[in-house]
């Protein structure tokens, strides 16, 4: 089974949508793991144990874990969401010539799937197209501020933004069943213009919670036209006790109100 067919039957199990996104800022970690061998590691530990029930899926930022210890982390935390039985995507944004993207695609030998980045076109994404078991999930629409300056550039000659050729392009590259767009939930007019560009193509939303996006448009736009679809929050779940001894259960808490909301759009 490809990516998208185990992230189904993932979504069928949990009946959620949600993909928790593991960024361990070292600044805000709480004590009783900043001892700990791996802090991040330990930490991200808690975490799955008090999501994994909720959580169609993990999504840790590679930016959080380059460094020796951090690689050890990651893969550590990689391990043990495959063990609760979760899929995870590794989201480093990747995006090089083709000669350096296939180091970059090593990442699938033991994440699902990736975020890709598609400035540098179609070959600069072939090593990870290729890999008909994993996910690729191309930034179309980001959720930053910044995400207009040149995402929402008219096309000259195309009649369309930028952001709409990409999902057309990245549709087209989808050879594989493999590919899925990354499209923010703080940009509604764009996420509904992306999804009718691409009706089939599973979308995962970044943007609700810390940074105040749209969670009922993220699963009207988000999800394809079978329901296969991630809404991630990130700080808004695994920060949610950050003051409190119960910073675990209050990630739990967090990941199950955000399910529950989705489920009511679904
Ligand atoms: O590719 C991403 O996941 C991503 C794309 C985007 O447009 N916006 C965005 O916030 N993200 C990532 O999603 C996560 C959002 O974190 P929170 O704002 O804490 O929920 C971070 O890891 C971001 O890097």
């Amino acid at each position: 089974m490809g990516f998208f067919d185990d992230l189904a039957a993932r979504i069928d199990a949990t009946d959620s949508v949600v993909c928790v996104g593991l960024d361990p800022d070292p600044d805000r970690l709480p004590d009783d793991v900043r001892e700990k061998e791996l802090p991040r590691w330990a930490f991200n530990r808690r975490i799955i144990d008090a999501t994994h029930e909720h959580a169609a899926c993990y999504k840790p930022n590679a930016a959080f874990y380059e460094d020796s210890e951090g690689w050890r982390s990651l893969r550590e935390t990689v391990a043990y969401a495959h063990g609760k039985g979760v899929p995870v995507i590794v989201d480093a944004k990747r995006g090089d010539i083709g000669n350096t993207a296939r180091q970059y695609a090593d990442i699938l030998d033991y994440a699902d799937a990736i975020t890709v980045n598609p400035y540098l076109g179609r070959d600069s994404l072939q090593p990870f197209l290729s890999r008909t078991d994993a996910g690729v999930f191309v930034l179309c629409r980001t959720s930053n501020s910044g995400g207009k300056d040149f995402q929402n550039l008219e096309l000259a000659g195309f009649d369309e933004y930028l952001y709409e050729h990409v999902a057309r392009r990245a549709s087209e590259w989808n050879e594989n069943d493999n590919v899925g767009l990354v499209v923010g939930a703080t940009s509604t007019d764009e996420l509904e213009r992306v999804r009718d560009t691409v009706p089939d193509l599973p979308f995962l939303v970044p943007g609700v919670g810390a940074q105040g996006g749209d969670a009922e448009a993220a699963v009207e736009f988000g999800l394809n036209e079978n329901g296969v679809g991630l809404v991630n929050s990130t700080r808004g779940i695994i920060f949610a006790g950050e003051d409190s001894e119960e910073w675990a259960a209050a990630a739990g808490q967090a990941a199950k109100r955000l399910k529950d909301r989705l489920n009511q759009y679904r």
